[in-house]
């Protein structure tokens, strides 16, 4: 996977040199190529923003060096399949969940732009659109000062499921919200050596080695888990993919 980042500030994407996507870039997994917005700006205060139409507060990020941006990144003529897809992180977009992490994930091409100040532009992602798949996405219900953050967590979700980043790649089966058994469900509580910490025993199940037991008991503290913090989350469970001894949790 390739990933470009646009950013007037790049130095944010220092993290993504190390753990878990430093080694992935290290072996050749992800390829992440950052780039300064002001690098396409031409006067020499290397401005990037203006007043908004309209009047408002804040300030609106001009479309030309975006515009530049994204000719230099993608200057087009991929096939459909090896095609960018531009990622806008902004609290209007839509809402980045665990699914939408996996659709990534199977992209060879992710381009994120990071805005600042009240935005970049709408012309900009309207022009993108004729020549690449956009995505407006959130992270959450609440407004960061850009999005440079919010690429650092889409970056981090997508890039663990990327195949060969993670050591083991079951371990995203369990993950919460992941797609199949543990769809919409918060991962229970997880447990390691000692079997007992300051007088707290492991449960007797998962040392027990009954796997289905163990199955069984996970997924019973994933409903738990899930009916205490995201009662939401049980709303939508589609009841046909509840057994018998789900609905007695
Ligand atoms: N909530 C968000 O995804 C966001 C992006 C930029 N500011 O907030």
């Amino acid at each position: 996977m390739r990933i470009d980042i646009v950013s007037i500030f790049p130095d944010y994407f220092a993290p993504l040199d190390i753990s878990l996507l430093g080694k992935a870039r290290r072996r050749g997994l992800i390829e992440v190529h950052v780039h300064d917005l002001r690098q396409w700006t031409h006067d020499r205060h290397r401005t990037v923003d203006d007043t908004p139409y309209g009047g408002g507060p804040g300030m609106v990020m001009k479309p030309d060096p975006w515009g530049e941006a994204l000719d230099a990144i993608a200057p087009g003529g991929q096939s459909a399949d090896a095609a960018p897809r531009l990622i806008v992180p902004t609290p209007s977009g839509r809402p980045f969940t665990q699914a939408m992490a996996v659709e990534l994930a199977a992209e060879p091409w992710l381009i994120f732009a990071c805005g600042r100040y009240e935005g970049i532009d709408s012309r900009v992602v309207e022009e993108a659109r004729t020549r690449m798949r956009v995505d407006e996405v959130s992270i959450g219900d609440y407004v960061l000062a850009g999005g440079e953050v919010a690429v650092l967590v889409i970056v981090e979700a997508v890039g663990r499921l990327v195949p060969g980043v993670l050591g083991n790649a079951d371990s995203v089966a369990d993950d919460s919200f992941a797609p199949g058994s543990m769809e919409n469900l918060l991962e229970g509580p997880v447990y390691t050596k000692p079997p007992v910490w300051r007088g707290r025993a492991v449960p007797e199940v998962l040392l027990s080695g009954h796997h289905a037991a163990i199955a069984r008991w996970r997924r019973d503290q994933a409903l738990r888990r899930t009916a205490a913090n995201r009662p939401d989350l049980i709303a939508a469970l589609d009841p046909a993919r509840l057994d018998e001894r789900d609905r007695q949790v």
